[in-house]
Order: C-alpha cells, then sequence, then structure tokens
C-alpha cells in the first residue's frame, strides 16, 4: 500500500501517533492504539446476494481465508479487559485474496465515532492529554465536547464490556462505496455481527473479571469451537451522508447480509504476526471504493506509518 506524498496529511499522522504516545506511553513494536490484541485464523463465505452489490473477488468465491485481529481500546499494552477504557474494542479482518494480495475491514464496537476530521481528532486528544485528574472544571475535555455534539454522543454512548470478543458487535463506521458488474453504485457500512449473540457484563460484574479475561476466554473458546460472525452492509439511502462519521443513517435502514467469517483456530507465532501485519482501513480492491470520509486517507497514512515503525523497532 502506497504512503501519499501529502506533507499536510503526513504531518498530521505523525502529531496524532505522537499523541496517542504522549497519552498512553510510547512502547517500540506494539501499536500506539488498540495495542493489546489477539490474532485468529478462518474463512469467510458470501451470502448469496453479495455478489449482486459487489463485484470484489471474495464476493464471488466459493470461500477466502482471513485474518482477524481483536483487540482493546488504548495504546496501553496490558491494559485489564476489564478496564473501562478498554471499550471500544476492535476488529481488523484481512481477506487473503491471494499471494501477497488482501483487503481489510477495520471497525469497531460503537456505532460512531467522536469526530469528522483527524484534525478535530487531534483537538480531542490535546484536550484529553490535559485534563489529568485534579484539573479544575471546566476542564479542556468537558469544554472539547461541550462544543462537539458528536464527540459528547461518542463519549456518552454505554459502552459495556462484553461477555467475550465472540459475543460483540462491531461497525465500519466510515463508509465505502460498492460497485458491481454493472457499475452500479451503492454506499454501505459494514456490521460484524456475532453468531452467538451479542452479551455483555454489567459493571459489577466487569469489576469482578480477571485482567486478561477476554484474551483467555477467546484463546479457550476457539479450540473447542469455531467462532462465527455474519458480516453485513448497512445500505446509505439516496439522502444519506457518506462522508462523515459522525452522522448516523436512518435507524430503519436496510441490512443485508453480505457473508460469514468463521474462526478455527488461533494464529501460531501471534506476536510475530501481529507486529508485521499492518491493517488498512482503505479497501484497495475492484468493487469496493472508499468513500470521501475525510478519516480514511488519514487512517491509511497512520496505520502504515505507525505500523512501518513497529517491524523496524
Ligand atoms: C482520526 C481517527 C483515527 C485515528 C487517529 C486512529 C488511530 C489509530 C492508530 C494510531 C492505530 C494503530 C495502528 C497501527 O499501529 O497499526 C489504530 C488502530 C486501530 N483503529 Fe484507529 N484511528 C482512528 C479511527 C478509527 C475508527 C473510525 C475505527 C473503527 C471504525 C478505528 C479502529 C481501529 C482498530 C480496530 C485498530 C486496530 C487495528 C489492528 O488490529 O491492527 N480507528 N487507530
Amino acid at each position: 500500500m502506497p504512503l501519499p506524498n501529502d506533507e499536510k496529511l503526513i504531518a498530521l499522522s505523525e502529531a496524532l501517533i505522537e499523541k496517542f504516545q504522549a497519552i498512553f506511553g510510547a512502547y517500540p513494536g506494539i501499536r500506539p492504539a488498540h495495542a493489546k490484541g489477539i490474532l485468529l485464523k478462518g474463512e469467510f463465505t458470501p451470502a448469496a446476494g453479495a455478489s449482486t452489490l459487489s463485484r470484489a473477488p471474495h464476493f464471488a468465491s466459493a470461500s477466502t481465508p482471513v485474518t482477524v485481529r481483536f483487540s482493546n481500546s488504548t495504546g496501553v499494552p496490558l491494559i485489564p479487559d476489564n478496564d473501562p477504557n478498554a471499550n471500544p474494542r476492535g476488529i481488523a479482518v484481512r481477506f487473503h485474496l491471494g499471494e501477497r494480495v488482501h483487503t481489510d475491514i477495520v471497525a469497531h464496537s460503537t456505532d460512531g465515532f467522536p469526530t469528522h476530521t483527524g484534525e478535530e481528532f487531534l483537538e480531542f486528544l490535546q484536550a484529553i492529554a490535559a485534563s489529568a485528574p485534579g484539573t479544575p472544571s471546566p476542564t479542556p475535555v468537558e469544554a472539547f465536547v461541550g462544543s462537539h455534539p458528536a464527540a459528547l454522543a461518542f463519549v456518552q454512548t454505554p459502552k459495556p464490556a462484553p461477555v467475550s470478543f465472540a459475543t460483540e458487535g462491531y461497525f465500519g463506521v466510515t463508509a465505502m462505496e460498492f460497485l458491481n458488474a454493472e457499475g452500479a453504485s451503492q454506499f454501505i457500512r459494514y456490521q460484524i455481527s456475532p453468531e452467538a449473540g451479542l452479551d455483555h457484563l454489567n459493571d459489577e460484574a466487569t469489576k469482578a473479571k480477571e485482567a486478561n479475561y477476554l484474551f483467555d476466554e477467546i484463546a479457550t473458546r476457539v479450540k473447542s469451537a469455531p467462532i462465527a460472525f455474519k458480516v453485513k452492509a448497512q445500505l446509505a439511502g439516496v439522502a444519506e451522508v457518506v462522508d462523515d462519521a459522525t452522522i448516523h443513517w436512518a435507524a430503519d435502514s436496510k441490512i443485508v447480509d453480505l457473508g460469514s467469517i468463521t474462526l478455527t483456530s488461533l494464529v501460531e507465532d501471534d506476536a510475530a504476526e501481529q507486529k508485521h501485519t499492518i491493517f488498512d482501513p482503505i479497501p484497495r480492491v475492484d468493487g469496493i471504493e472508499p468513500s470521501n470520509d475525510p478519516l480514511l486517507e488519514l487512517r491509511a497514512a497512520i496505520y502504515l506509518i505507525s505500523g512501518r515503525r513497529r517491524r523496524s523497532a
């Protein structure tokens, strides 16, 4: 994947990586966000209707090998799984289309995002960094959410800890444009829903859990039975805003099934593979184009810059 030569975008990407490290600490060789993770593998089988929406190859093949990384939020490598800041959880899915050819979905467990742009997200992180416990109220972060309704809505969205990574639902948030064989366009947002059903813990039950409960559970679960998710597309209506992750689409938007992910084992050499793997929020596959959401190009640059540093650490 290419690194863009837009100097402003690169400078913003570097500033964001530095801000994550200022808040969470710098850990060479580890992701500055979604630091604690685990890799599993399996396959994706498309649903019958998927190829009528997109001509992407994994919607036409009988099955495609996948690698999935589940993660906790924050750049703290050993964040306890029952720490409230470990939400939202992350999922990154890599579809292996051929020798060194792949396309990814990167999603998290809250349906939304606090800011429309990366510049605003940097301001949000700066406000968080300047609001250490003991800072007189209104703290910079209180002032930020007070003047940014989308950030307030995101902060106030309940984020309960899941019973398992396999009982959590995940949202792609940034829209993609599907193109089918006839060239017809449909904007969509991914949703990844657990076949085991959504299951979350209340605060008391979360506090009683062990620091590694989710990672221990998923490793045990996959050894005893396959773990399945449905990949779905929420379809944008014609009037829907498709370039702003803070704007929700109509609650009654049509949701269609794109296929199933079935995970059957852990990835051998997990630490080395996590270090090497760089997920890409831009699909870079025929049949799925990124929308004009400004977060996409920025995140692609950030994950690549950060991933290259991680590989060489
Ligand atoms: C301005 C917006 C964003 C910034 C600055 C940002 C920043 C980051 C960074 C620095 C990483 C570590 C990348 C690496 O070292 O490989 C990361 C990973 C991740 N982000 Fe974001 N992110 C943003 C938006 C989002 C959104 C909208 C989502 C979900 C829809 C998301 C989900 C994830 C996930 C799941 C990972 C872990 C990927 C993996 O397993 O390798 N991020 N993000």
